[in-house]
């Protein structure tokens, strides 16, 4: 599905006009994001189905889906830090789609990917703490020296049978919330795409890879395509990854070109760096 079909980032001409019509002051040192794109002519960005920017650190693919992000106001479920000429830069913007943009499309960030890991972390070490209080719950009724005195005690009472009848861990077990499963980074971060990932959005993914293996970027992998093929969902990912380059039919700009132009994924200098490398060492793999 195609919701977002086109963009366009502030030309060369209106940064120029912004520079010397409406900037009040010069006392900045910073004008970010104003100055990353126009030296890379970025044409006007058409979308497919799946939509990949390549390009090396520094290049210029995660502002990009930041700006996009920010422009069609898409959810995070992390900060985003704007610099302060944000805003300015974004009303140079403009964007194309014929199809409303599903609700609730979003930007995916490894920050958000980390909170996530992080939130998992907290909730495990909520129910430690929780379990450590039902232990000495159960050890001050079963060994307390409880006398029942009247209707008011009816509910310690019925505490201090319970813990005659079970075991420590039992009574813990039925106290405390299960744990959620301990998870690697590596398989939380697939876990958190499989689970956020729903029919018919939008999605920007920002380096999706971190922290994935190269059989789980596999699974990553099959992942957007068949939510891409099948579920009418719609992806514009920057990455390095070779396997997420290869996705089947999608439209790469390589942004490390200038002008910044389409390539077939076999074709960009990073993924010859791998086949280079494993073309040298064929020998092993015989
Ligand atoms: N918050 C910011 N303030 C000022 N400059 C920034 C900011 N974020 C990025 N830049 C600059 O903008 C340019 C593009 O950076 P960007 O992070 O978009 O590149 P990238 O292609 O995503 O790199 P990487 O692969 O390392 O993530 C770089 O020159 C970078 O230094």
């Amino acid at each position: 599905m195609v919701y977002l079909e086109g963009f366009n980032v502030a030309t060369e001409d209106q940064e120029w006009h912004f520079f010397t019509d409406q900037l009040k002051s010069r006392a900045y040192s910073d004008f970010y994001p104003f100055q990353v794109f126009p030296k890379k002519q970025l044409p006007r960005l058409t979308f497919d189905p799946i939509t990949i920017f390549y390009g090396d650190n520094g290049s210029g693919k995660s502002t990009l889906l930041n700006v996009i992000a920010e422009k069609l106001q898409l959810q995070r479920g992390a900060l985003y830090n704007r610099s302060s000429f944000f805003e300015a830069y974004l009303a140079l913007c403009t964007a194309t789609h014929h199809l409303p943009l599903p609700p609730d499309s979003a930007i995916m960030t490894s920050d958000e990917i980390f909170n996530y890991m992080l939130d998992l972390r907290a909730l495990n070490q909520g129910i430690d703490l929780q379990r450590e209080a039902v232990f000495k719950d159960y050890l001050d009724h079963k060994f307390g020296d409880f006398h029942y005195r009247n209707l008011a005690d009816y509910d310690e009472l019925k505490k201090t049978l319970e813990t005659r009848r079970k075991t420590q861990s039992r009574y813990a077990r039925e106290h405390t919330h299960e744990q959620v499963r301990e998870r690697s980074n590596g398989e939380s971060a697939m876990a958190f795409f499989s689970e956020r990932i729903q029919d018919d959005r939008l999605y920007l993914l920002d380096e999706p890879e971190n922290s994935l293996s190269p059989s789980r970027q596999l699974e990553l992998v099959r992942l957007l395509g068949d939510s891409a093929r099948f579920f009418g969902c719609q992806f514009i990912i920057a990455t390095h990854s070779p396997f997420v380059l290869a996705l089947p039919g999608a439209k790469i700009y390589d942004l490390d070109t200038t002008p910044v132009s389409v390539k077939a994924w076999y074709d960009l200098p990073e993924v010859k760096v791998y086949a280079d490398f494993f073309a040298a060492q064929r020998q092993h793999f015989a």
